[in-house]
């Protein structure tokens, strides 16, 4: 069907209520517009369905979310399980409460019994309540950072980790035979309540969640110690965080935790940043005001879902300044292992889990504590899928993991990125060094002046519609033609094609140029944004060698790829 015959369905079928047909009646005319929303249907990326909220098979909407979770009930049905269980979270955004019951109802008249939060709640808590309620997959509904127009649909495995290969797959193929809403089932709320298949998770799912976090922590008696005088600032940024975090926080002993009054109440409009990314420094603008403030001695804030935190931090000049997913990501490695080792609770077959476009700074910190890094595919979901099968072979310890992009995971009770855990080892952490009369920032530069300076970037470049998404194709298709052989002064010692296959990796379209220096760029279109993302490494000898360096090959891939681009 072609994309006109696709918004004529639309227009004309009686499944799509009026609201949904007036939406898309104004668009009569707006050619470009209609076939941007009905030229394809949303697929899953690296995490799951991602768009733009609206009418139309290429955006968010009760449909489509309808659709797909019809496709992930035959999916599940066609296993027959016995008594087969979904969970159910969802963010603060636009529609997100609606979507999700939405998922439940649907479930539900699929003979699928449906756990769905009452309140909004994190990513974590999800990952976490798909293994406790022994669930047979989970469902988030969030778009995370994306800007406010947006929602999405993550699903989880039975192990509470992203979908991956082959059942990221066979989902999506049961949702494509889907060609008839009329196929889809749904239910009533009263109906879904009443016969036992929706239930609302309670309290005691919470609780233990939040003492698996507590578990987390490696120095409570450094907590007391400071309490008094260690201030925090935390903004949720109009997101889930703001209970988790603030309990935890409480809990494990931090008295002084100013929250940013002005987005502590979620809201999907996120009306106070232009985009609600813990890896932009403007969303913490009155976070660092209210830093000014009160003195504090770290900043952190959780994104919409809070699997991911940014942190500031005090630096020599007296600025917050931002700590980036990778510097955060290298400094609780150390923190962890150094004090694991000190206390002899590191377990042998350890192993720290990064992702290929990830800080190298990770390895020399694990050499120094004999610890294995092990590298996966970018998302999280890898290294969840790892810690499942460390759990499955008994033969592997998991001591930490995380991802340039700003999510970490300590523990094993979740099996994705966790701010909440983040936020308060973070907060252990930077109370840690306050006891040696230092900032984290000091803590920084002193991991730096042990392991060398590594300071890493990313190229972002955004494409969007279908024309960006043929530019997109076209940058990895020259660059596969045309291999650079230098990046400015660094030449490149060798390409790894991932699409190719680079070891036991799934296959994936990402290239990898390692360079002189233990210099490296990696390219890879994004899988949640119409964007293609050049990431960049290097070793200096100092904070400046540094970052003449990165600034070196951010130029040089500015001038490869301009033309491509234009
Ligand atoms: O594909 P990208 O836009 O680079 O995003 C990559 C990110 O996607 C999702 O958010 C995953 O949950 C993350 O684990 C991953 O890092």
């Amino acid at each position: 069907m072609s994309y006109k015959e696709k918004y004529q369905e639309w227009l004309e079928s009686p499944i799509f209520d009026e609201a949904t047909k007036d939406e898309l009646r104004a668009l009569s005319g707006n050619e470009k517009e209609i076939e941007d929303r009905f030229y394809t249907e949303l697929e899953f990326g690296t995490a799951g369905l991602r768009g733009v909220i609206g009418a139309g098979t290429n955006r968010m909407n009760p449909y489509i979310v309808r659709k797909a979770t019809q496709g992930l009930a035959n999916f599940l049905n066609r296993q027959a399980l016995t008594n087969p269980k979904v969970a159910i979270a969802y963010d603060s955004r636009h529609f997100s409460d609606v979507f999700a019951k939405e998922a439940a109802l649907v479930l539900a008249a699929n003979n699928i019994t449906a756990y769905l939060y009452d309140y909004l709640r994190p990513v974590p808590m999800l990952s976490f309540a798909v293994r406790y309620l022994k669930c047979d997959a989970g469902i988030v509904v969030t778009a995370s950072h994306n800007p406010p127009e947006y929602n999405g649909y993550k699903v989880y495995g039975n192990d509470g980790a992203q979908v991956i290969a082959p059942y990221d797959q066979m989902i999506i193929e049961e949702v494509n035979a889907i060609t008839d809403f009329n196929a889809i089932k749904t239910m009533s709320e009263e109906e879904a309540l009443s016969s036992g298949k929706l239930v609302m998770i309670g309290k005691e799912v919470s609780q233990a969640y939040i003492e698996e976090v507590k578990k987390q922590v490696l120095n409570p008696e450094i907590i007391k110690e400071v309490a008094d005088d260690f201030k925090i600032v935390y903004t949720p940024i109009h997101g889930t965080g703001n209970k988790p975090v603030r309990r935890i926080l409480d809990e494990v002993g931090f008295k002084n935790v100013y929250v940013v009054k002005e987005q502590e109440e979620p809201d999907g409009a996120f009306p106070t940043v232009q985009s609600p990314n813990p890896e932009n420094k403007e969303a913490f603008n009155l976070a660092i005001d209210l830093a000014k403030e009160v003195g504090a001695d770290i900043v952190m804030g959780t994104d919409p879902d809070a699997d991911r935190v940014g942190i500031l931090v005090r630096d020599h000049e007296g600025e917050y300044a931002v700590l980036t997913g990778n510097m955060l990501g290298a400094m609780l490695t150390e923190y962890i292992l150094s004090q694991k080792s000190k206390q002899g609770t590191l377990e042998k077959n350890s192993v720290v889990i990064k992702t290929i476009v990830t800080t190298e700074m990770v390895r020399p910190i694990c050499d120094a504590y004999g610890v294995d890094v092990m590298e996966v595919l970018t998302g999280f979901k890898y290294i969840g899928e790892q810690i499942r099968l460390f759990e499955e072979h008994h033969n592997r310890s998991y001591a930490f993991g995380f991802e340039e992009s700003y999510g970490c995971l300590a523990g094993t009770y979740a099996r994705d990125k966790d701010a909440v855990v983040a936020c308060m080892l973070a907060a252990e952490m930077a109370a840690y060094y306050k006891t040696k009369g230092m900032t984290l920032y000091d803590g920084l530069i002193e991991l730096y002046e042990k392991y060398g300076y590594y300071k890493e970037a990313v190229q972002s470049i955004t494409l969007k519609g279908i024309e960006g998404l043929e530019k997109i194709k076209n940058v990895m298709e020259n660059l596969r033609k045309e291999s650079p052989e230098s990046f400015g002064e660094y030449k490149v010692l060798c390409t790894r094609d991932y699409k190719q296959g680079v070891g036991d990796l799934p296959k994936s379209n990402v290239l990898y140029y390692a360079l002189n220096d233990g210099a490296w760029v990696c390219v890879r279109p994004s899988g949640t944004e119409p964007k293609i993302k050049f990431y960049i490494g290097i070793k200096g000898t100092s904070e400046e060698d540094a970052c003449r360096k990165v600034e070196v090959i951010k130029e040089a891939v500015n001038v490869l790829i301009a033309p491509w681009i234009k």
